[in-house]
């Protein structure tokens, strides 16, 4: 297996819905459904918070959604757990500032999908070397969903990346709705994840599809 080219994943990170139990008033494989059905184009399993599952739970809903995942050709990503991420044989991982170094991570996922979250240039110009395939840019607009986000940044980083030639695939993620994700699109990045906007929505599959033309201007 090789790594995955830019182009390719430029497509699938398009519309990146990231979700976990403590994200959903319903069931979160009927929301993942739902959000399928409404168009998104890649996974996150991110189960974190205080009421998160641990241990046989977490593992169980983990396989439930990427069961999903792989019935509608939706690509699987694990946050933060890179254990979890091996046992399941997912698509891929995605790590922050905080997680285990990119490079250890890289060996240990082979060629798999390997995102970073990154704040600075020097985040990005560290992580490109040690082998990111992808950036999370953010948080863009203020986000309740992580309590320990760092300050908010507007697209300026997103642009800024791209005005010093930096071309790796990347989406912003932060407080991104339907009224906010064509800017994000406008400042360069190939795509926009979003947890609640999707997650907490009313018609779940009409939040996605409504996602989705706004990022596919
Ligand atoms: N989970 C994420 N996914 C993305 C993605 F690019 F995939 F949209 N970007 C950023 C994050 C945030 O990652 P991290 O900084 O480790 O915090 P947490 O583990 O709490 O999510
Ligand atoms: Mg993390």
């Amino acid at each position: 297996m090789t790594r995955i080219d830019s182009d390719s994943l430029r497509d699938i990170l398009k519309l990146y819905f990231i979700m976990g139990s403590t994200n959903c008033y319903k069931s979160p494989a009927s929301v993942l459904k739902d959000a399928i059905a409404g168009g998104i184009t890649l996974f996150q399993f991110r189960e974190k918070g205080i009421d998160a599952l641990t241990g046989d739970a977490k593992f169980a809903l983990a396989e439930e959604l990427q069961t999903i995942c792989k019935e509608h050709g939706i690509p699987f990503i694990v946050n933060d757990d890179i254990d979890l991420a091996i046992s399941l044989e997912a698509d891929g991982v995605h790590i922050g500032q905080e997680d285990a170094p990119v490079d250890e991570v890289r060996k240990r996922i082979g060629d798999k999908i390997l995102g970073v979250s990154v704040h600075t240039m020097e985040e990005a110009l560290t992580a490109m070397e040690a082998g990111a395939d992808y950036f999370g840019v953010g948080p863009i607009f203020p986000t309740k969903t992580k309590e320990d986000a760092k300050p908010v940044q507007g697209v300026q980083h997103i642009q800024h990346f791209r005005e010093k030639g930096i071309t790796i695939p990347m989406v912003g993620i932060g407080g991104i709705t339907m009224e906010n994700a064509l800017k994000v699109m406008k400042a360069g990045a190939d795509g926009v994840s979003v947890i609640t906007a999707i997650s907490k929505a009313t018609d779940i599959t009409k939040a996605a599809q409504r996602l989705r033309e706004q990022v596919e201007y």
